[in-house]
C-alpha cells in the first residue's frame, strides 16, 4: 500500500508531495514522475527485482509491514473485498468454491481473512521467506483456517507457474507493481492456464490518476494506470468482466481498483 503522488494538486511536476509511507504523519518530496511505459526488464535478477527483494526482507512480518504503515486500513480493505467476492460467487457463471490462490500473499492477511472464508483450500505464493513462514503460522491460528491452508509457494511471481486447470479463484493484491510489463504479461498467461474454465482472476491494485507510470524507488515497484492493466490482461487472453474502484479508503492514497477477469471462452468448432 502506498501513498499517491497526486498530480491534481497543481504542484511543480518535479516536486510532488506524497505521504511518507514509513511514517504516515510526514510529507516527503519525491523526484519527478518517470514515464516507464516502455519499461522492459526481462532479466529477473535485474536490480528492479533484487532491490524489491532487499526492501521486503527488511520489513516486519506484521499487518503494518504488509500495508506500508497503513495497517489500520486492513479491515476497510477486507470488508470491501468481502462484498466484491460475494458478488462474484453469486454471479450467473460463478466459480466453484474448491481451491483459491493468493498471489504476493505476504503474511496471509487476505488468505486467512477473506479467501479461507469462501474456499475449501487456499494456496499462497510469496517471494519473501520470513513472510511465507509467518503466513503458515498466521493461517493456522484457527482450526477452520488451519484445515483450509494448502501449499505455500516461496517464490517470485515472475517464476511461478500454477498447475493447469487448478484454481476456482486467483486473487492478486498490491504486488503486481513488482513485475515488469513483460513479466506481467507472461504471468497473466500462466495464471490463465492455472484457472478452471469457470474460474475468476481478481486483481486489486493501486493505479495512477493521469495515465503515466510512477516508480517508487524505495520498494522498487511501479504504479501503472488502469488502462495498462486492461491492455495487458486482454493481450494475455482475459476478458475483463468487472472494474470497480474501492471507495472507502482515506484520502491521499493512490486510487485502488478491483478487476475481475475470466478466461476468454474458446469458440466451438463445428
Ligand atoms: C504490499 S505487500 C501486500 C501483501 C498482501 N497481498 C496483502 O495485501 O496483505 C506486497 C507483498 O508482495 C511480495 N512481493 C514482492 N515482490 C514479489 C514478487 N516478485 N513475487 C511475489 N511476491 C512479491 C512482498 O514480499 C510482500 O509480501
Amino acid at each position: 500500500m502506498s501513498a499517491e503522488n497526486d498530480a491534481s494538486n497543481e504542484e511543480s511536476p518535479s516536486e510532488k508531495k506524497t505521504e511518507d509511507v514509513t511514517n504516515p504523519g510526514t510529507i516527503r518530496l519525491i523526484p519527478e514522475t518517470k514515464n516507464l511505459e516502455n519499461i522492459k526488464i526481462s532479466d529477473e535478477e535485474s536490480s528492479f527485482y533484487t532491490d524489491a527483494k532487499d526492501y521486503w526482507s527488511n520489513i516486519p512480518a506484521t499487518l503494518d509491514g504488509m500495508l506500508g504503515g497503513f495497517g489500520y486500513i486492513s479491515s476497510l480493505d477486507l470488508n470491501f473485498s468481502e462484498r466484491y467476492i460475494r458478488d462474484i460467487l453469486k454471479s450467473a457463471d460463478p466459480p466453484q468454491r474448491l481451491r483459491a490462490l493468493d498471489c504476493g500473499a505476504g503474511i496471509g492477511r487476505i488468505s486467512k481473512n477473506l479467501l479461507m472464508k469462501h474456499f475449501e483450500t487456499v494456496d499462497l505464493v510469496e517471494q519473501d521467506q520470513k513472510f511465507s513462514e509467518e503466513a503458515k503460522v498466521y493461517c493456522s491460528s484457527s482450526d477452520d483456517s488451519a484445515k483450509r491452508l494448502g501449499t505455500v509457494y516461496n517464490v517470485g511471481l515472475q517464476k511461478f507457474t500454477p498447475e493447469p486447470n487448478t484454481y476456482d479463484l486467483i486473487w492478486s493484491q498490491w504486488v503486481l507493481g513488482h513485475l515488469t510489463d513483460e513479466d506481467l504479461l507472461e504471468f497473466f498467461k500462466r495464471i490463465k492456464v492455472g484457472l478452471k474454465e469457470t474460474g475468476a482472476f481478481v486483481i486489486k491494485e493501486n493505479v495512477t490518476k493521469h495515465g503515466t507510470v510512477e516508480k517508487d524507488e524505495d520498494d522498487s515497484s511501479i504504479t501503472r494506470p488502469l488502462k495498462t492493466y486492461e491492455t495487458i490482461l486482454k493481450n494475455a487472453g482475459f476478458k475483463v468482466t468487472q472494474i470497480v474502484r474501492q471507495t472507502n479508503l482515506p484520502q491521499g492514497l493512490f486510487p485502488v481498483y478491483l478487476m475481475t477477469c475470466r478466461p476468454k471462452k474458446k469458440k466451438a468448432i463445428n
